[in-house]
């Protein structure tokens, strides 16, 4: 029995009986490339041994540097983009109170963790430093690359004030550096500079990266239990190893997504009910989007918080166009629930609410939006989570992955590489006039 269940009761309107073990034999054929290795890109499936098979050493490591940053900082800002922050961002939402880096030095018992290098706006930064202020903090940078331009840059900018605030020889007590194990930029200025670091794995793409220590360091720092969080996805892998659809909850996922794309349903939506599950809808975009949008195909991932965005894209999901399908990943039992208070009047018409929760509410929502939605032909989805616990989210997180690695092999393409990327990375490189880029920038000038 999975600790997390996948609802598919609403899809009988656009899907047959019959479709879906019709897809058994392209699933069994998914399953044995992934496992096997025959498939493409199977240089980077070690993501799914990762819960079970990592390096314990670097582990108690990545603990020991939590306790550290815990003793003394008040921020850890962690600089990195796409896989190298979107895992850290959403479990630390995902994991702590919905105003976590809100609340004041004096209420919190571990830091801040802020983000930067995932953008070029000199704003953002500048607002960091000044949030910052004159407490104390550290970074953890993280580039399997050590190469990509954001994040190098904000890199500077935020060594050069741990520099002057600590000195050299106290500011690399306080950079840990999150890289590949031999190669790349970092990797050189980590091993000259003395940076305690920690290595990307080789096998396990950006993507699929936040149970490495790209993520567990940020959120063990945050608080979070990170023993928990392997142990729900080690399960996880157990639960989701037979290529038998009718047991194989994850990958009835894929399939499911894969034959309502068939039928011309090109953007997904994820939609949550938790307002700090904002980004583990992003994090679960660039898994998808990076793993399946190629080859001129794949499905468009995008997103959707409710209710709050009931009042604005609500009207779209219901009477748009018609090439939207839904997945919604609810919380069963939510961290906190508020009774709706008695008022003696009732003025404002609420009265047959009282007895109730807020998250009866909330739960009342979701069931009215599946319906209305269903009723309005977008195909609808959910996967019920019992908790917001860090054994949940492990969970869950392997669920996407080894769901979207089979729906990539459905689809015919390579879920593990993401070469679309490089084409702005390469303009912007030569616009910005770095050496051995002169004859692309030159021609890219004149089309300017
Ligand atoms: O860790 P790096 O090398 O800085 O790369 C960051 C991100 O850039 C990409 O290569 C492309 O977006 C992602 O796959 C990766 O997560």
């Amino acid at each position: 029995m999975a600790h997390i269940s996948f609802d598919h009761s609403k899809l009988s309107k656009f899907v047959h009986d019959n479709e879906l073990g019709e897809m058994q034999a392209m699933v069994t054929a998914a399953n044995e490339e992934l496992r096997n290795g025959t498939g493409a890109g199977s240089d980077f499936r070690d993501w799914l041994n990762l819960p079970k098979d990592y390096d314990k050493a670097e582990f108690e490591r990545i603990k020991q540097a939590a306790k550290k940053i815990q003793s003394d900082s008040k921020v850890l800002v962690v600089i990195g983009i796409g896989g190298s922050y979107l895992g850290a961002k959403m479990a630390v939402d995902f994991l702590n109170d919905t105003f976590f880096n809100y609340l004041p030095d004096d209420r919190r018992q571990f830091p801040q963790v802020m983000f930067a290098g995932n953008s070029l706006s000199p704003s953002y930064v500048y607002d960091l430093l000044n949030l910052i202020g004159d407490r104390d903090f550290s970074v953890n940078v993280i580039s399997k690359s050590g190469t990509t331009t954001e994040p190098s840059i904000a890199f500077r900018i935020f060594k050069d004030r741990l520099v002057e605030k600590y000195g050299e020889a106290g500011a690399k007590d306080r950079i840990y550096a999150t890289t590949d194990q031999a190669h790349g930029a970092l990797r050189q200025e980590a091993d000259a500079k003395g940076y305690e670091s920690f290595i990307i794995p080789d096998g396990v793409g950006g993507r699929y990266s936040v149970l490495t220590p790209v993520g567990l360091l940020p959120i063990a720092a945050s608080g979070a239990d990170i023993d928990q969080l392997m142990k729900g996805a080690a399960d996880a892998a157990d639960a989701y190893t037979d290529p038998d659809l009718s047991k194989n909850e994850a990958y009835q996922y894929a399939a499911y997504r894969n034959i309502l794309y068939r039928k011309g349903f090109t953007t997904e939506l994820l939609e949550n009910y938790e307002p700090n599950m904002m980004y583990f809808a992003e994090w679960w975009k660039q898994l998808m989007g990076e793993s399946e949008g190629k080859n001129e195909k794949g499905i468009y991932p995008s997103s959707a918080n409710f209710t709050t965005d009931l009042h604005s894209l609500g009207q779209y999901i219901q009477e748009g166009l018609r090439n939207l399908m839904e997945t919604v990943v609810k919380v069963d039992q939510p961290n906190h629930d508020l009774d709706v208070p008695k008022e003696a009047d009732n003025l404002d018409g609420l009265q047959y609410l009282e007895g109730h929760t807020m998250d009866f509410a909330n739960t009342k929502a979701f069931e009215a939006v599946t319906l209305a939605h269903t009723d309005g032909n977008v195909p609808n989805m959910s996967v019920h989570i019992p908790d917001q616990t860090p054994y949940t989210l492990g969970y869950l997180i392997y669920f996407f992955e080894v769901a979207v690695a089979i729906s990539g092999y459905l689809n015919g393409i390579n879920p593990f590489n993401q070469p679309g990327v490089e084409a702005y990375k390469q303009n912007m490189f030569a616009l910005l006039g770095k050496p051995g880029y002169k004859d692309l920038g030159d021609k890219l000038r004149k089309k300017l």
